[in-house]
């Protein structure tokens, strides 16, 4: 989740009793330990949660969602007056039919929670204020819990895993905070988790090979290659950290490497994840809150815009307009991402090419205007002219690099047919990859429904 990173200027309604003043970061001094503790065992249902041990993170355990609320406000996490945790296909219901929203009533199994507002809120209201002392941070989970420079080596070795060190140590944090069980500050949180995800860490090498078009394959297979990297540098964790049955269990790990994934969100070159604030969806179209921070690293989601009561509360997690990234990262398709891709790809492109604008990102078709990125017409017209005629193609170069437009559109207009040809070609076979694929997953179905006859 990329956040923005601004410092707070804006006032806001909220009183100035939070945050004590020692607190920083996710490190807790003794007394903020105390009152995380004290909090935790002062809600309901608290005492519950300390006779079970372990978080269950089986695919089919509940969320305690309510637990998480209560905690939070324990915890001195503000909120605004109509600040909701909802089910996001029921707040969907409620809007289309312009109802208010119900408050989420019990704790959940598998479902998708959101952020909606039951008042009306306005522009520059601030909806959220977690306290710094709530945020696990992957540089302060560094200090405390000490470099792992063997680690760090191997991460840096593989170019999907370099830059993530931040995130690493986080993971480290939660799995830290795990293994303490119901004594973990951040327990009642730990407990609200999504224990199913479905973005690119959690698919095999055949899924992201076999089963996705190009690109998406290729960021997804990014994910599930830095999972296998983070599992093996974890392996060089002190023991007196991390178990050793911790650290082996690899399904405990894909589970918190992809809650690290799917609620992160970067600060200052940190990446931290805050409680309550990893609530909010994305939304593509006008999201409505955003993250900021003032200076103690306290941190405030903050509305964008007037929103009426009834409306869920969004942030912005990534480019809108290309849906794979955030598929491969969080694991959703964005159904109101403004593109869809065109599956070209070309491994190894030439300098000139990248310089013509190929970029597997930008190879874009818009889905309400029927458009065509401009870079997929000049990139095709580049290599049709490369097989038929090899100064035409230079031409081509030149008039796009020094910005002659009516040159370039001049060879577009002559390559028209050549040009469109080889898109709708290209069409046709990636329809007809799609058949192959719907029939091979057919053919692993039938036989297992015939199996129930
Ligand atoms: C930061 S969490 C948001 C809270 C999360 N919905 C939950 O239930 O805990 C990010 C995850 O929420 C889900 N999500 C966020 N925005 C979504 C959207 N627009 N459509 C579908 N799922 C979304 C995805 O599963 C994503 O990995």
């Amino acid at each position: 989740m990329e956040s923005e990173r601004i410092r707070l200027t804006t006032n806001f309604s909220y009183s100035a009793a939070w945050p004590p003043s020692e607190s920083k970061g996710c490190l807790l001094s003794s007394s903020q330990s105390k009152r995380f503790s004290t909090a935790l065992s002062s809600f309901p249902g608290a005492s519950s949660l300390i006779d079970s041990s372990f978080v269950d993170y089986s695919e089919g355990a509940s969320r305690d969602i309510a637990a998480m609320d209560e905690w939070a406000a324990a915890c001195g996490v503000q909120r605004s007056d109509g600040f909701q945790l909802v089910r996001e296909e029921e707040q969907q219901q409620q809007q289309q039919q312009q109802q208010q929203v119900s408050p989420l009533e019990q704790s959940t199994l598998e479902m998708n929670i959101g952020v909606a507002t039951s008042t009306d809120i306005s522009a520059g209201q601030a909806v959220l204020m977690v306290p710094n002392n709530m945020i696990l941070s992957g540089t302060q989970a560094r200090q405390e819990i000490g470099a792992v420079p063997v680690a760090e080596e191997l991460l840096a070795k593989l170019y999907t895993a370099q830059d993530h060190l931040p995130q690493f140590y986080l993971m480290v944090q939660i799995l830290k905070q795990y293994q303490m069980g119901p004594q973990s500050p951040w327990f009642p949180w730990l407990n609200s988790l999504p224990r199913y995800f479905s973005n690119g860490s959690s698919m095999t090498h055949f899924c992201c090979s076999e089963c996705l078009p190009p690109l998406v394959g290729n960021l997804a297979n990014q994910e599930r290659l830095r999972f296998i990297q983070f599992f093996k540098a974890l392996q060089f964790v002190d023991r007196n950290i991390l178990t050793e049955s911790t650290k082996g269990n690899r399904p405990l790990v894909k589970w918190v490497f992809a809650v690290v994934y799917t609620r992160c969100t970067t600060f200052q070159g940190d990446a931290v994840i805050v409680p309550m604030a990893d609530m909010f969806n994305h939304g593509s179209i006008q999201p409505n809150v955003e993250i900021q921070w003032d200076g103690d690293g306290n941190c405030y989601a903050v509305a964008t815009q007037d929103i009426p009561a009834g409306s869920s509360l969004r942030a912005c997690y990534g480019d809108p307009t290309n849906p794979s990234y955030l598929f491969a990262r969080y694991g959703f398709l964005d159904e109101s991402s403004p593109a869809t891709f065109c599956k070209i790809m070309i491994s190894n492109p030439s300098s000139e090419l990248l310089e013509m604008g190929y970029d597997p990102s930008r190879m874009l078709f818009y889905k309400d205007t029927g458009d065509v990125s401009q870079e997929v017409w000049d990139v095709l017209l580049y290599q049709i002219l490369g097989d038929v005629d090899p100064t035409q193609q230079q031409v081509l170069y030149r008039a796009h690099t020094s910005g002659d437009y009516n040159t370039k559109q001049a060879l577009h207009n002559q390559y028209y047919q050549q040009t469109s040809s080889a898109l709708l070609q290209h069409i046709d076979t990636f329809v007809n990859q799609l058949n192959a694929l719907s029939k091979k997953q057919w053919d692993v179905i039938q036989p297992s429904i015939l199996d129930f006859r």
